[in-house]
């Protein structure tokens, strides 16, 4: 699966001064991408269009050349997009396996109702049997956040979508998280797409996007 933006310009207050302009960009799938730049520079706008959470003023987004306009955004976030964000977005009072299981339910996922399969996964993540049992308010930052990241794993989604997912983490947490982004990417085919200001974790991306005064820059690492 590709996602593609193609000539994308946005602006918010006015069109004089747009944010960026005539964006091109190619996501393949299996691959991990990072996004850098200044703070206000236009990361997040540009994750919540690929998340179809927000419609830019002009361009469009497509998925394998159909745009995701024609398949509507709610279709699309619910079928293609799994999102996690620097808040871990997990229902508090719910127990950790029945989060995973909520969201599977939501988007119709094919490991519905595995609770072997959905056990072991948190498992290979440091999630014990008996943690998934416990509301997730009582896990670490980030424990919680693995969480997040195995439920976006299980969800059928082919593209994740991350804004800042180790902003609350040391070092040790993030770059687990990262070491599971790129195992969503390499053995999983998913296009995974993560905003962070860490360049040392950026850099660990196959391909960085850097934004430069209102465009991207591709910078291939492979
Ligand atoms: N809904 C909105 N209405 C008006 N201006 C907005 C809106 N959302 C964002 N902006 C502005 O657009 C610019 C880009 O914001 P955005 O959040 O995309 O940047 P960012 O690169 O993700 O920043 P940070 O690294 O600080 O999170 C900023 O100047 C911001 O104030």
């Amino acid at each position: 699966m590709t996602l593609k933006i193609r000539k994308l310009s946005h602006w918010y207050a006015s069109e004089d001064q747009k944010l960026y302009e005539d964006v091109d960009l190619t996501f393949e799938a299996g691959k991990f991408y990072s996004i850098v730049g200044e703070s206000g520079s236009g990361k997040t706008t540009l994750l919540s269009f690929l998340a179809g959470l927000d419609v830019p003023r002009q361009g469009d987004i497509t998925v394998d050349g159909v745009s995701i306009y024609q398949i509507g955004l709610t279709k699309y976030r619910q079928k293609y997009v799994s999102t996690i964000y620097q808040a871990y977005n997990l229902l508090n009072t719910m127990t950790v396996y029945q989060n995973i299981e909520t969201a599977l339910a939501i988007t119709k996922s094919s490991h519905l109702g595995d609770k072997k399969y959905i056990l072991s996964t948190l498992e290979r993540v440091g999630i014990s049997r008996e943690q998934a049992k416990l509301p997730v308010r009582k896990l670490s930052g980030g424990e919680q956040q693995r969480v997040a990241i195995v439920r976006a794993l299980l969800v059928d989604a082919r593209i994740v979508a991350a804004d800042e997912p180790t902003g609350n983490l040391d070092h040790t947490n993030s770059q687990l998280i990262v070491d599971l982004f790129k195992e969503l990417a390499s053995e999983h085919g998913k296009t995974v797409i993560m905003i962070t200001h860490d360049q040392q974790l950026a850099g660990q991306a196959d391909i960085q996007i850097k934004l430069k005064q209102n465009h991207f820059v591709v910078d291939n690492q492979v």
